[in-house]
């Protein structure tokens, strides 16, 4: 599958001509407490890193026992054993990258402060952890001033609001502004480039800023906007921040390119971070929402049957179904119906002609060209056998017209998949209604007198339903070969078919 990692990120708009570029896969060191659940601390920086295409390394400062709840309890280990890790990793390995996150308490800090002397990594990046989201205590209050005086040996700082306003000795800011000028003190106080986050702050936004006057960006200010994402699974956010611009630094050597290719992964990160079901409380986010597992063969139409149900639903529910199926249907809805469908298999017919022309296999090129011939059959036989003995109707009608337009957008998606992926539910719910509308009428005794007896007894048709199969199957296999981007495309045609299915279903009620 062509889903693999995102490791060739894409060309960053506003990086500087000639910027160092650094390895394909940077080692990124990171130091920090470990979470036992897996969201924050060192686990979340790991997957952040890989998630980057970076190679990560971890020296443990402290270890928690925490989940999603809260912390129940911290022990920091001796420091010399701190300082052997330390030494560990560097004596044998060019290190890219340093992450820096909680430190504990005072003698960690002194102990990794000799360590960056001592080895001076090109990329730093500081989060000075002080508080979970929880609400509890990561690094001792005793430990703040030695905190501070540790922030002029990274390059970037990424506090959260309480604790930028801490560094800078001054209350939480409560406006975007107040924040950004914290930061820029903090900024001129250590030298360094300060992150600023919003996603403290109240509001439908959620904006970051990177903040330096010393010429070192674009402006003194870089601010990437972004949207608030309504979830309480936020644990974990600051660290998969900072790791994943350590790493992404360490690769393009732009931190305004680095947090434009961060941002919308961490976003992504939140919006996908329900699917992981970790814990009762603040869950983590979803460091490879970007990758997904490898589906069996059936997995994506499966996937794509269950986004169908509720349309399904609605179709039984409709006057126009539910009336059709007992014979009291209105002779001028039924005709209008006729007149639609006779309308739309005309363009539907064209759009096949299409997906034909795109189809990557000759058996696939020959099924959709005779799906095409096929709906031009339909159409004349609607007209012969139905529509010539029913008053003329008007012309396209809304609903057809929409529907038919948003196949012939498909078509012209360039996409082969997401083409198939909007044709399908004409075959796949319209093979559906039909075989169970027949069943009841079947199952009813096919009632003498019944207004649509003859229209009900050629509805379900074993020559459809076969087609109708190999049609699911293309599509499930064009799914299962498709970026993650390229089936969220699909999703979204099929999506949108189903839905002008059921207005399909509906529109005589309305414009008859
Ligand atoms: N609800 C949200 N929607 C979108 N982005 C968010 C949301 N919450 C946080 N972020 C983003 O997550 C990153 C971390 O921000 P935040 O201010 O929450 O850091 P933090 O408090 O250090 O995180 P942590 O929860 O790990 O302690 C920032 O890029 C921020 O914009
Ligand atoms: C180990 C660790 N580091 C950082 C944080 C901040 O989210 C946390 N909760 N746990």
């Amino acid at each position: 599958m062509s889903t693999t990692l995102s490791m060739t990120l894409p060309a960053v708009p506003g990086a500087p001509a000639g910027a160092p570029v650094g390895r394909d896969v940077p080692r990124v060191l990171s130091i920090a407490g470990s979470d036992p659940s897996g969201g924050a601390g060192i686990q979340a920086d790991l997957k952040s890193i890989a998630a980057h295409g970076g190679y990560g390394m971890a020296v443990i400062t402290a270890l928690t026992a925490q989940n999603t709840r809260g912390v129940q309890a911290v022990h920091v280990p001796p420091v010399a054993f701190l300082a052997q890790q330390l030494d560990a990793v560097s004596d044998d390995i060019s290190i890219d990258a340093v992450k820096i996150g909680m430190l504990g308490d005072e003698a960690v800090i002194r102990t990794v402060r000799g360590w960056l002397e001592k080895v001076r990594p090109a990329v730093v990046v500081l989060d000075p952890v002080m508080v979970a989201t929880s609400g509890d205590r990561l690094l001792k209050e005793s430990a703040e001033a030695a905190l501070r005086e540790l922030l002029p040996l990274a390059h970037l700082i990424t506090p959260n609001l309480p604790e930028l306003a801490m560094l800078v000795g001054a209350e939480p800011a409560e406006s975007w502004d107040a924040a950004l000028d914290q930061g820029k003190q903090l900024a001129k106080t250590t030298g360094a480039t300060v992150l600023v986050k919003g996603g403290h702050l109240a509001g439908t936004d959620c904006p970051d800023a990177l903040v330096n006057a010393s010429g070192l960006l674009a402006q003194d200010v870089v601010e990437v906007r972004g949207n608030r994402i309504a979830t309480r699974n936020s644990h974990g956010t600051g660290c998969s921040l900072s790791s994943a611009m350590a790493t992404v630094q360490a690769r393009v050597g732009d931190w305004e390119a680095s947090l434009r290719t961060v941002k919308p992964w961490l976003a992504g990160a939140l919006e996908n971070s329900g699917e992981l079901e970790v814990g009762h409380g603040n869950g983590p986010v979803h460091h490879f929402h970007h990758l997904r597992p490898a589906l069996h063969e059936g997995g994506f139409a499966a996937r794509l049957w269950d986004e169908a149900q509720q349309d399904l639903d609605d179709i039984y529910a409709l006057d126009f179904i539910r009336s059709l199926a007992s014979g009291e249907l209105e002779e001028k809805d039924f005709a209008y119906y006729l007149a639609q469908d006779a309308l739309y298999l005309n363009g539907y017919s064209r759009v096949l002609a299409r997906a034909s022309a795109l189809a990557p296999s000759e058996a696939e090129q020959l099924f959709w060209a005779g799906s095409a011939q096929q709906c031009l059959e339909v159409e004349s036989e609607l007209h012969r056998s139905w529509l010539s003995t029913r008053p003329a109707q008007s012309g396209l009608g809304p609903v057809t017209k929409a529907y038919v337009d948003h196949l012939t957008a498909a078509s012209a998606s360039g996409s082969y998949a997401v083409l198939a992926a909007a044709v399908l539910p004409c075959f796949w719910l319209y093979a559906e209604v039909g075989e169970k509308l027949h069943a009841r009428f079947v199952a009813a005794g096919e009632p003498d007198g019944h207004a649509y007896a003859s229209w009900l007894r050629t509805y379900a048709d074993e020559a459809f339903a076969a087609a109708t199969r190999r049609a699911i199957s293309i599509v499930d296999a064009a799914g299962r070969n498709a970026s993650a981007q390229e089936r969220a495309a699909m999703l979204t045609a099929f999506k949108q078919s189903c839905r002008l299915e059921v207005a399909f279903f509906d529109a005589p009620r309305l414009h008859s």
